[in-house]
């Protein structure tokens, strides 16, 4: 029986699971494609890290190019994370003919172009299932099933670690930094778990749905990024009060031959099928002219991610035997233009942390109105007289521009030390 020979650079969260998927399923995958898969060769740089799975000491190596130039391994993982070496890493193997498979979005996203590229002209593969949604299917879903639809819209929870630290605010009270360094023991944070927070994981996941959904590269520095670290739980409460969960979302949608393209925390309908993702668990929802599909599962961790990545190496292997290389190529024919936020409708929810003093909210209610915002609640959980409190305003739709203009002439005033609105999340734009 032929053998296929693997090798890994990266044996962390995501390098130790895909290698224990593909040895837990290495019987089934023999006998069902009739070609053997071996792990040859595991590369990390941190070996002295314990971890919890044994190698045989003579596959270790902290040494990249016993990978990259073997001749015989024909299957690189990359599972380091990062730019740079990974970029280096994955081009020299792409170069010499191997297939790579990634779950780095950050590579895809900022290097796809680069990478399909050289995957083309070396008539190999790039699989990348592991980069968004963790096990959900959904870029195999969207490069293969879904190619000929006219996708509308693609709105996602896609970050594992946000949703769990927003899911354990809102559920039990959690603060935010303890839910954070569970998410980091659990193994769903990035590597720098700023990437999470910040939203910049939402942006690199985003721009690669874009792509695939609207057969168009997306500049990932265009997309329009909050993070979750200004949520309270008490923003939460008044969202529930008005029937709104938070979320984080990923929304990107069709307007005209231009897109929307955002990730921010918002407030989003109880009744809406994203709001009942809590966890670790991601969704991705995705609007065509003729249908309405929501992908469901969970978006992160070495177990489930390590399986979509197995996914990706049987059908590297399918690829390799049937001398079908090079079949699942870049989907994208143009580039995509990005509508600026400021051109954005929706209601909004403010938080005004201001001094409780009378009048403080007829002056507030006063900014609103000279930046043509009108307002259709307002709510001062607890009143403090004399005492800094925070007051939610929910405005009515408006142009994002004038929510901005009232934000900055409502921090202005002297009873206000701070501004914070969160987009009302309603389908439309
Ligand atoms: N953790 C998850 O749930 C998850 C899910 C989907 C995708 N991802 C992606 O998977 C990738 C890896 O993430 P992770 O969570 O497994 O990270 P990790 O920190 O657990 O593992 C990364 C490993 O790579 C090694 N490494 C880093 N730089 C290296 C280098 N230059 N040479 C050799 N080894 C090096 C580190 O020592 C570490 O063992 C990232 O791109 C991440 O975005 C992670
Ligand atoms: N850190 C990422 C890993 C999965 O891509 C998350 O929390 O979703
Ligand atoms: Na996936």
């Amino acid at each position: 029986m032929r053998q296929i020979k693997v090798g890994v650079i990266g044996f962390g969260t995501v390098g130790m699971g895909t290698v224990k998927a593909l040895w837990n399923q290495k019987e089934e995958i023999e006998k069902e494609l009739g070609v053997g898969v071996k792990v040859v060769k595991i590369v990390d740089k941190e070996w002295m890290i314990g971890r919890p799975m044994v190698v045989p000491p003579d596959i270790k190596s902290s040494d990249p190019s016993e990978v990259i130039d073997d001749p015989e391994i024909e299957i690189v993982v990359e599972a380091m994370g990062g730019i740079d070496p990974a970029f280096d890493y994955v081009s020299q193997a792409l170069a010499r003919g191997k297939t790579v498979i990634t779950p780095n979005k950050e590579l895809i996203a900022k290097k796809g172009r680069e990478l399909f590229q050289l995957s083309a002209e070396n008539e190999t593969d790039v699989y990348f299932e592991g980069a968004v949604g963790g096990g959900i299917p959904i870029i195999h879903t969207l490069k293969e099933q879904l190619l000929g639809d006219d996708i509308l819209e693609v709105i996602g929870i896609v970050n594992g670690t946000t949703n769990y630290i927003l899911s354990e605010m809102s559920l039990r009270k959690t603060s935010f930094e303890k839910a954070l360094e569970d998410a980091k023991r659990k193994g769903f944070a990035e590597p720098i778990p700023t990437n999470d927070v910040e939203g910049y994981d939402s942006t690199y996941k985003i721009a690669i749905l874009a792509t695939l959904c609207f057969h168009g590269r997306v500049d990932v520095e265009k997309v329009y990024r909050e993070g979750i670290t200004r949520i309270l739980t008490d923003d939460i409460e008044y969202a529930r009060e008005l029937g709104y969960t938070i979320k984080l979302l990923a929304i990107a949608r069709r307007i005209g031959e231009d897109i929307e393209l955002r990730v921010q925390p918002v407030l989003l309908p109880l009744s809406h099928p994203l709001s009942t993702v809590f966890g670790v668990e991601n969704a991705i929802y995705v609007r065509s002219r003729t249908r309405d599909l929501t992908f469901r599962g969970p978006g992160a961790g070495g177990d489930a991610t390590g399986s979509a990545m197995v996914g990706d190496i049987i059908d590297a292997i399918r690829n390799i035997k049937y001398e079908a290389r090079g079949r699942v190529g870049c989907t994208c024919m143009r580039d995509l233009t990005v509508l600026p936020m400021e051109s954005l409708i929706s209601q909004n929810c403010v938080r005004v942390l201001a001094l409780d003093v009378p009048g403080v909210l007829g002056k507030i209610a006063s900014e609103f109105g000279n930046s043509g915002v009108s307002l259709s609640a307002v709510k001062q959980p607890v009143s403090t007289p004399g005492k800094l409190t925070n007051i939610y305003f929910l405005t009515h739709r408006i142009q994002e521009r004038n929510i901005q203009k009232a934000i900055q002439s409502i921090q202005n005033l002297d009873v206000v030390k701070d501004v914070y609105a969160i987009r009302v999340e309603d389908g439309e734009s």
